[in-house]
């Protein structure tokens, strides 16, 4: 007898399609709306293997619904959607998707902080709005990211991809890690710092830890005071690392430059977010992976370990 998946969206069905080889397969059938938690619940009665995405919540919930449940393939390199603890207690394997979208989000990164510097947005803004009337020289003048300071919190793989870009773009580049990459200082010159020393010298922070109990708030309105009043903030990450609230009254305040976020406490953001209210802020949909690429790499890692599971052999990069 098969095996039993449930896939918690509607992927492309080229990508599902060979999987049927090894699994009795059903899925809730739409592409954008999440699959209610009730619906969830009861999908999962009897599922031995389950394919979900960042907006379904494994928890200890789930599992208790969950009873032959023995392994969950996650579409994203962050698990913070997944209680690992729980699922270690009941013996469930969770795998995730490292290294294949580190490049693209990093190449996000660069453009939230050119967005942010330069002002794009705003100033595409202000020319679709019929408002460029002549060139002056004061006009939606940005800040410069060449050779000025970027602070890195969270050296990892996408951490240290978006310090490789910003040494080509002559950037002074320094971070935070909770293990020093002494590899990485001596081959390209990047500066360890304490959290505070970076918040207080760089022009540009990017927040690219993962979002856990150690950094949910790690970035609230003591922080954010320390940083130069010219200063712009990059959240790549994960919503709930940078206090939101904080993060408008510092900006309200003029007590930054501009803040550039492509993740959110709460997602999708609701439309009467303060946030929102200010042209400073650049605000995108939690597209840091999204490219045709990326997200067909992700969803094909996913199948690896599928195909691999399916066919009793062991698998690979493990959530743990
Ligand atoms: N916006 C997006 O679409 C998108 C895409 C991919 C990843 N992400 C997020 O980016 C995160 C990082 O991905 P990665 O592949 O680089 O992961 P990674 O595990 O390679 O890197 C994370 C780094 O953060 C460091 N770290 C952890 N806690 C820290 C703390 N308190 N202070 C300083 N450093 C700390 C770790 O030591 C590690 O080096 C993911 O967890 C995910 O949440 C977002």
């Amino acid at each position: 007898m098969k095996k039993k998946l449930f896939i918690t969206r509607k992927f492309p069905a080229q990508i599902v399609e060979p999987l049927r080889e090894y699994y009795d397969i059903s899925q809730w059938d739409e592409e954008e709306m999440v699959i209610p938690r009730d619906k969830l619940l009861a999908a999962v009665a009897d599922c031995e293997v389950l394919w979900v995405t960042l907006a379904d919540q494994v928890n200890e919930e789930l599992l208790s619904h969950a009873p032959n449940l023995k392994l969950v393939t996650n579409l994203a390199v962050g698990y913070n959607n997944i209680d690992v603890q729980a699922l270690r207690k009941r013996g469930v394997m969770a795998t995730n998707t490292p290294g294949v979208l580190t490049n693209t989000t990093a190449d996000l990164v660069m453009g939230l902080l050119l967005a942010t510097a330069r002002r794009i947005p705003e100033s595409e803004r202000y020319l679709r709005e019929g408002k460029w009337k002549s060139w002056y020289p004061m006009q939606l003048v940005g800040k410069d990211v060449s050779g000025a300071t970027i602070g890195i919190i969270g050296m990892g793989r996408i951490g240290q991809a978006v310090a490789r870009r910003a040494k080509g773009f002559d950037m002074k580049v320094l971070y935070n890690n909770r293990r020093r990459r002494h590899e990485a200082e001596e081959m390209y010159g990047f500066q360890y710092a304490s959290l505070e020393e970076l918040l207080k010298q760089s022009d540009f922070v990017v927040i690219m830890t993962p979002y856990n109990n150690d950094t949910e708030g790690l970035i609230g309105a003591e922080e954010l005071a320390l940083m130069k009043d010219d200063a712009v903030i990059i959240n790549a990450s994960r919503g709930g690392i940078i206090d939101e609230l904080a993060l408008y009254d510092t900006l309200k305040e003029g007590k930054l430059w501009a803040a550039g976020l492509d993740v959110f406490e709460q997602e999708p953001i609701a439309m009467d977010h303060p946030l929102l209210t200010l042209s400073n802020v650049v605000a995108l949909p939690h597209i840091g992976s999204a490219s045709l690429e990326t997200r067909t790499a992700m969803l094909m890692l996913n199948v690896k370990e599928l195909t691999a599971y399916g066919q009793g052999k062991a698998v690979t990069n493990r959530i743990d």
